[in-house]
């Protein structure tokens, strides 16, 4: 889309991204991430920027297994949204996954018609091999524990849907 352009997260973003996702947290519609946190993943972090360097959306691409990333905290700016932005992230972020070998990717949403639109259906009882399966039990990491579907993370993954996308 014209006006917007979608490019890697700097550490000067990470304070934007955190107040344009906090009212989201605030309704449970993202889980809260602590600003260290944020650092430490800005590589993952991709942003978008309206013509005057304006954040106006975020997404971040996390790598799982060899084959598997997740979709996380993708957001539009309250006044940006139903114009592209979400799309144009989420566009970036299959594209990196592509480059970085990625073949499946997970998400974890209540949006489950945005991301319908974009190639993703419900993973239902889809799963991984058990070798794997034992090796991700190994992640202290939430968002492996979603898409595992772990009894730990159930207080997360209420009313959400599992998407997956084949690339
Ligand atoms: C894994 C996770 O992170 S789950 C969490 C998902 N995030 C949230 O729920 C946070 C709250 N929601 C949001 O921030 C946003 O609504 C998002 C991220 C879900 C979607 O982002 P948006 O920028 O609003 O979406 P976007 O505008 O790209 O697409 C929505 C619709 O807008 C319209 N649209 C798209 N591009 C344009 C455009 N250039 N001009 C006008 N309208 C447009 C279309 O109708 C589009 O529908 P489509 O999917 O059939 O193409």
């Amino acid at each position: 889309m014209t006006g917007i352009t979608v490019r890697p997260a700097r550490t000067s973003d990470v304070r934007g991204i955190r107040d344009l996702i906090s009212p989201l947290v605030e309704q449970r519609i993202l889980l809260g991430k602590e600003l260290v946190t944020l650092f430490e993943a800005v590589q993952e972090f991709r942003v978008a920027e309206d013509e005057n360097g304006t954040l106006v959306g975020v997404g971040a691409l996390h790598v799982m297994w060899e084959d598997l990333g997740e979709v996380r905290t993708l957001a539009a700016a309250a006044d940006w949204r139903g114009r592209g932005v979400g799309h144009a992230i989420l566009d970036r972020l299959e594209a990196d996954a592509r480059e970085l070998g990625l073949s499946r990717l997970f998400c974890l949403t209540f949006e489950t018609e945005f991301f319908g639109r974009h190639g993703f259906t419900d993973m239902g009882s889809e799963t991984v091999d058990p070798t794997v399966f034992a090796e991700l039990l190994r992640s202290t990491d939430d968002g492996v524990a979603e898409f595992l579907d772990l009894a730990r993370v159930k207080q997360n993954t209420l009313g959400n849907t599992r998407m997956i996308k084949h690339l």
